[in-house]
């Protein structure tokens, strides 16, 4: 039954539909876009999908099993429709589930799969033709694996067209971004961990500033936003990214959030050393002691996953400090600390309102031709640990991240200094940050949202090597008036998203929502999701 509604508003098909052995009521609000049905069984529990959320939908032929048994046997000829749609677990994952309606009448059964697709048609957010990178030899080597038995029947059914390039050496993927015709794909998916994300980011971003005649160069240079989106496929030793935007490692969560087409901006970090490049970052920038034990574990890959473990237990008792400088630019438009409370969610309106308050601030500068010459801080010390982190980077041992309340998009970073403290001191902050209590509560360490930072290590400042020259004016006038002490002035690594970089005196500037993933952050609890539904069903039936 098609129920009439006012003229330019879509209508409501109800019908009493077979499902299993029984027949129940079936809604189809095409106005709201859900849809919803009362199971036969099961209590009679209410099921109630959004449209935006169903995966495919398909006429089915009755095998004869099923045609034999109960109500089938009293129909010539049952016409049938199956709904693929994505079923929310706990933890954020999510599954594809399926639910097959019977009825009589092949009119009704045609108008209903119509219905359907017209409304996933409407779509206009989800890929049609996507390109994929596959490392295999990331992770467990598992990658092809997870990819053809997890990945690929899921875009098949939702009618996803792919090109896929297996990976034969490390930058395969980045310099292939650089050559195909990328206009063709609605976005570019990496299956691999939290290193062949940064290899396709860095192929996919350098790409399109290529393309726009942009020297990346340039730190100053203003950055052209990636449109194209990438999407995770896990499938490696570590894959905060996909953690972190996502809220769980699963390839079926991460394959089912390409399929709806969802989009999650993201800020990037860029990293110069005296006007050169050097990487972009997404998740951590770390000096000291996490890249210390990149360092180790680059030496011990033969280990597997297993070298951060040992790598980490090492660096831990070798306990170095290093002395440097670290000077930053406060976030000022970022409404939100890195000690409050709630955290990144799905729709984020920190993220929303920081966006518009940079793009007002720059717009200003921009009418005044003036340098972005906010306050800068300037500190000086004796550090354990430099962590610069745009997202939480979480995973599954930090369930929390390095710093819980940092936000996808809002355009900042957050800057975590771990001064020079004892030992158990240090290991009572790396405890908390697998825990529920405050890792940033300590004496020894401080944290700042900023939106730029430069950093020169004691060791680099002696040798003349500094960043900038507004960095040389800034440090050298700190360090006439505090003279060095005698403290390790061996330089420590930094660790960029993974990576080692060349140079310890870097600039970083923050890029707000550079590019997108096909992911929607993190979403609030399904305890919530299940009061809605429940109220909205009791609306709709
Ligand atoms: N075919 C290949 N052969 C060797 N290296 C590759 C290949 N394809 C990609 N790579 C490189 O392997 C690195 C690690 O990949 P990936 O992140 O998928 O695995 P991982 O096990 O999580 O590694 P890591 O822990 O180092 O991030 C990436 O930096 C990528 O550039």
């Amino acid at each position: 039954m098609e129920q009439q509604l006012p003229a330019g508003r879509r209508p409501r098909l109800v019908s009493s539909l077979g499902l299993g052995q029984r027949c129940c009521e079936v809604t189809l609000d095409q106005e709201r876009g859900l849809l919803a049905w009362r199971h036969p069984r099961r209590g009679g529990e209410n099921y109630f999908v959004p449209t935006s959320e169903i995966i495919a939908v398909e006429e089915t032929e009755l095998n004869k099993k099923q045609r034999n048994t109960g109500k089938w046997q009293k129909l010539a000829k049952p016409h049938a429709f199956t709904v693929y749609y994505v079923k929310k677990a706990r933890n954020h994952r999510w599954w594809c589930r399926d639910v097959t309606f019977w009825c009589g009448d092949e009119n009704l059964c045609n108008q209903w799969t119509q219905a359907l697709k017209e409304l996933l048609e409407m779509q206009k957010c989800r890929p049609k033709q996507l390109l994929v990178y596959i490392n295999p030899y990331g992770g467990k080597r598992q990658g092809k694996k997870i990819y053809e038995q997890k990945v690929a029947p899921l875009f098949s059914l939702a009618s996803i067209s792919t090109d896929v390039v297996i990976t034969e050496h490390a930058n395969h993927a980045k310099d292939n971004l650089f050559e195909v015709n990328i206009n063709k794909y609605d976005g570019v998916v990496c299956v691999g961990g939290d290193g062949m994300f940064s290899e396709v980011m860095h192929g996919l971003i350098g790409r399109m500033q290529k393309d726009s005649g942009i020297d990346q160069n340039n730190p100053k240079a203003p950055l052209v936003q990636c449109n194209i989106r990438i999407g995770i496929i896990p499938a490696g030793s570590t894959d905060c990214v996909c953690y972190s935007t996502v809220g769980i490692s699963d390839p079926v969560t991460s394959a089912l959030h390409i399929i709806v087409g969802d989009s999650q901006p993201l800020d990037v970090s860029s990293v110069h050393h005296n006007n050169t490049f050097l990487k972009y970052s997404v998740s951590l920038l770390g000096y000291g002691f996490y890249g210390d034990i990149l360092k180790d574990s680059e030496k011990k890959r033969w280990m597997g996953p297993m070298r951060y473990d040992y790598s980490g237990f090492k660096t831990f008792l070798s306990h170095h400090y290093y002395e440097g400088t670290i000077s930053f630019q406060p976030a000022k438009h970022t409404l939100g600390s890195p000690r409050d409370k709630d955290s990144c969610r799905t729709g984020c309106y920190i993220c929303k309102e920081s966006e518009q308050q940079l793009a007002e601030q720059q717009k200003k500068c921009g009418l005044k031709h003036e340098e972005d010459e906010e306050e800068w801080k300037v500190i000086k010390g004796k550090f354990l640990a430099i962590n610069a982190v745009n997202m939480s980077c979480a995973c599954p041992r930090s369930p929390k991240g390095l710093s819980p309340a940092a936000h996808l998009a809002d355009g900042s970073a957050d800057l975590i200094l771990v001064r020079k403290c004892s030992r158990f001191d240090f290991l009572r902050h790396l405890v908390r940050n697998t825990n529920q209590d405050d890792q940033f509560d300590f004496s020894f360490v401080d944290v700042y949202r900023v939106k730029s930072f430069q950093f020169t290590s004691k060791l680099s400042e002696d040798n003349g090597s500094n960043v900038t020259d507004i960095g040389k004016k800034r440090f050298g006038q700190f360090c006439r008036d505090h003279p060095a002490c005698c403290c390790n002035i061996a330089d420590s690594t930094w660790n960029c998203d993974g990576e080692t970089l060349d140079s310890s005196a870097i600039e970083v500037r923050v890029h707000c929502q550079l590019m997108k993933l096909f992911a929607r952050g993190i979403e609030e609890n399904c305890k919530d999701e299940a009061a809605y539904s429940h109220s909205s069903i009791e609306h709709l039936l």
